[in-house]
């Protein structure tokens, strides 16, 4: 299995229905992502973008084409997403614009957490969850609440939470979009660093030129396609 992209999408295509007519979201996007690996993804809004996401992180399923990670086939058109939760759970991280902390649990609770919903036992989540931090400069953070924290370092904390598992998978819908431009180099760096030192495939869906410097590689989305 090695050698495999960590994510191949082949097809990817998702219409919906809108009144009298279909909108095709996305419309036969083939693309590979490798292990360590950092993607942009740019284009146009309302180009496909979040869409490509939601299908390639298992979140919905495409109307026709295919999302295979590490060299097997995980979601088509027939597909249960009930059936893949426990796949999106152990293989893929996501982050989001916003970094939806949990607001009453701690920086370090907030990432324990979500190893323990994938029943790593309490003491264990939290040295890790510790480790995590650590690695990510905010050990200083780790006991405080996600209101205490800059907006640059709940999305740090978002991005440990995203990582907790190791998956070998992160997707993130444009998560600098409510940083300043300081604190949007340094989420994007963290990134950069993540995909070299730890060989994770990173998709990151941006409107930034700002870091374009950092990507391997930009696909550019128009009208649901990747523009040639
Ligand atoms: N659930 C839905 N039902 C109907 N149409 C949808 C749905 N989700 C997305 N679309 C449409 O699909 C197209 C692509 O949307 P998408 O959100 O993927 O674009 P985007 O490139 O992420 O845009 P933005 O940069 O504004 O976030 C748009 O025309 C959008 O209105």
């Amino acid at each position: 299995m090695s050698g495999a992209p960590v994510l191949s999408a082949r097809g990817l295509t998702r219409h919906y229905a809108s009144g009298a007519g279909v909108v095709r979201a996305l419309d036969g996007v083939s693309f590979d992502i490798a292990a360590g690996e950092l993607v942009g993804i740019f284009g146009p809004s309302g180009s496909g973008k979040s869409t490509f996401l939601m299908l390639a992180g298992l979140l919905e399923r495409p109307s026709a084409g295919e999302v295979w990670l590490g060299g097997q086939r995980v979601s088509h058109a027939g597909v249960h997403l009930d059936g893949l939760r426990a796949t999106r759970r152990r293989r893929i991280g996501f982050v989001f614009q916003r970094a939806n902390l949990i607001p009453f649990l701690s920086a370090i609770e907030n990432v324990a957490l979500s190893l323990e919903i994938a029943d790593v036992a309490p003491p264990d989540a939290r040295h890790h969850a510790r480790r995590l931090l650590e690695a990510l400069d905010l050990a200083h953070r780790a006991d405080s609440l996600p209101a205490r924290l800059s907006g640059g370092e709940q999305q740090r904390v978002a991005v440990a939470r995203a990582l907790a598992n190791g998956p070998p998978l992160i997707l993130a819908d444009e998560p600098t979009a409510a940083l300043d431009s300081a604190r949007s180099r340094q989420v994007m760096q963290l990134f950069r660093r993540i995909a070299t030192t730890r060989g994770t495939a990173v998709a990151v869906v941006t409107h930034d030129p700002r870091s374009v410097d950092l990507f391997d590689r930009i696909v550019e989305f128009e009208d649901g396609r990747i523009k040639k």
